[in-house]
């Protein structure tokens, strides 16, 4: 059961240097269930090496994260993983010769600890179908179940990732550029997507299209050079000035 509003993955105060660069200065920020929050800053604020410190691959020099409300610093991404934290797979490089069916139930069979014990081929398994089917149909892929990852187009890549997230029922899911090289269509396709599924998560969106960010979000955090230099409703960001000044030009149609 999830509770709308209620804190689900929580930045308190993350540092993080590489030598001398600081590329986490002071980050705090909420991810609420049934939120989008838009991270958002340019190039090298520090947003992908933010989602690091959440997702658990990248320890922070200083500062928390709480996963419903329990410090999770000191665990990695499998653990994490395995208490709702969901981050889009990359598949480009994995098994492009699985098809997008067993690719889902791979995924949902990584999310259950038992079953990593006792493995068994997820192909196998009966009680990954029904799941990985599900989260398929929900990206508007079901027809693809039977196709080979490496067969699929760009775009249907990008929807078979995040339909390996989604089958382990995540609370929380973690979007580093979902957009990127996708077109008009797809962009707007998957807009809808994360729209609808943010009723039963809350989901942290790194984004370059401004469009999809401030049509998206509902809180926007916006960083330069690893610092919060404003956080709010979009419709307070797109006016605030030290945003214009800092990232977003005046002739910006955001
Ligand atoms: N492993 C690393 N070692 C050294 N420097 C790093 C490392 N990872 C990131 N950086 C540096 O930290 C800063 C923040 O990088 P990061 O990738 O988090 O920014 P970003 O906001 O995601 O950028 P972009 O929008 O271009 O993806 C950059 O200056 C980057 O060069």
């Amino acid at each position: 059961m999830t509770t709308p509003d209620a804190p689900v993955l929580e930045a308190r105060d993350l540092h993080k240097s590489f030598g001398a660069l600081v590329a986490t200065n002071g980050l705090s920020l909420t991810v609420r269930t049934g939120q989008i929050h838009a991270l958002i800053g340019p190039n090298g604020a520090g947003k992908s090496t933010a989602i690091a410190q959440l997702a658990g691959s990248l320890r922070p020099d200083a500062g928390e994260v709480l996963f419903s409300g329990h410090s999770v610093t000191r665990l990695d991404e499998a653990g994490r993983a395995r208490l709702g934290l969901a981050r889009s797979f990359q598949i480009s490089a994995l098994f492009p010769e699985m098809t997008a069916l067993e690719s889902v139930m791979l995924a949902v069979q990584a999310g259950r600890r038992h079953h990593a014990r006792f493995w068994k081929p997820a192909s196998a398994d009966d009680s990954l179908l029904e799941p990985a089917r599900q989260a398929l149909y929900t990206l508007g892929i079901g027809h693809l179940a039977r196709t080979r990852a490496s067969d699929l187009a760009h775009g249907q890549r990008r929807l078979l990732e995040m339909a390996m997230a989604l089958a382990r029922e995540p609370r929380v899911l973690l979007l580093d550029e979902p957009m990127a090289g996708l077109g008009f269509v797809e962009t707007r396709n998957l807009s809808a997507v994360i729209h609808a599924l943010k009723a039963d998560m809350g989901i942290l969106l790194v984004e370059h299209d401004m469009d999809v960010v401030f049509r998206l979000a509902d809180v926007v955090t916006v960083l330069v050079d690893g610092a919060v230099i404003a956080s709010g409703p979009p419709s307070v960001i797109r006016d605030d000035p030290d945003v214009r000044r800092a990232y977003l030009s005046e002739d910006d149609a955001c």
